[in-house]
């Protein structure tokens, strides 16, 4: 998918967080493990079935969400997979914020491609970027490859919270970006006497599992 410079900024009523800060999140992963289609998803409410049309380049859509009554403003980045682009892509990570970090659950290359895409995510993001792994494709149930289980095991020895998605469903597309911007704010934010944060508990007690899948 050829990307374009596009707005749609949406949320409630309520106090902007902090005023005209953008917080610049990116999706990243292997090329077709989902990446368009989440953010398709979450910006939209719709999954594009059809040929797979690789991203070319690296492209943002604006995006308000409303958390605990304060609006945040994400700066959402879609870069290509494909390994002709890192060198673009790489350039993109220094501001970043926050990462999502996606795999495809029945493709065991994207899975394994993770701890690549952690190095690289260490050596050019900054030291405190929130950083998310997902398992995409959770609709899936007989061509899946990689068990929940090994997301999760694989999250806990990077210390990053993790989750399985849905881009064609919407399972857990919501929640997953929700959590970056309560994390942020929580970051920029925190009120006196405001309880701590804890983002891997949060998801913990929110995340929806799929229905089949607990076969392998
Ligand atoms: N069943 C299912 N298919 C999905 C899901 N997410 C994406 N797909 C399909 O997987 C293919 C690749 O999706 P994209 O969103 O283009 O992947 P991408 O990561 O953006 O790929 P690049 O742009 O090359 O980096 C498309 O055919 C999508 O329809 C999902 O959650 N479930």
């Amino acid at each position: 998918m050829d990307l374009q410079r596009f707005d749609s900024y949406q949320g409630g009523a309520g106090p902007d967080f902090p005023e005209h800060v953008l917080h610049k999140t990116i999706l990243v992963g292997d090329s077709g493990v989902g990446k368009t289609s989440l953010l398709v998803q979450f910006d939209q409410g719709k999954f594009l079935p059809g040929s797979f049309s690789a991203t070319v380049g690296i492209g943002f859509t604006n995006k308000v969400v409303t958390v605990d009554g304060v609006r945040v403003k994400l700066q959402i980045w879609d870069t290509a997979g494909q390994e002709r682009f890192r060198s673009v892509t790489h350039a993109y990570y220094r501001d970043a914020q926050a990462l999502l970090l996606l795999y495809d659950i029945t493709n065991k290359s994207s899975f394994d491609n993770i701890r690549a895409w952690l190095t690289e995510i260490h050596e050019y993001a900054q030291r405190d970027v929130v950083i998310m792994l997902l398992g995409n494709k959770a609709d899936v149930s007989s061509g899946r490859v990689i068990r929940s289980e090994d997301g999760e095991m694989l999250a806990r020895e990077y210390g990053v919270p993790f989750m399985e998605t849905s881009a064609k469903t919407g399972m857990n597309v919501e929640l997953a970006f929700l959590a970056i911007a309560k994390e942020l704010k929580y970051r920029a934010r925190q009120q006196a006497g405001e309880p701590s944060f804890q983002i891997r508990d949060y998801i913990e007690s929110q995340k929806k599992r799929p229905s089949c899948c607990s076969f392998l």
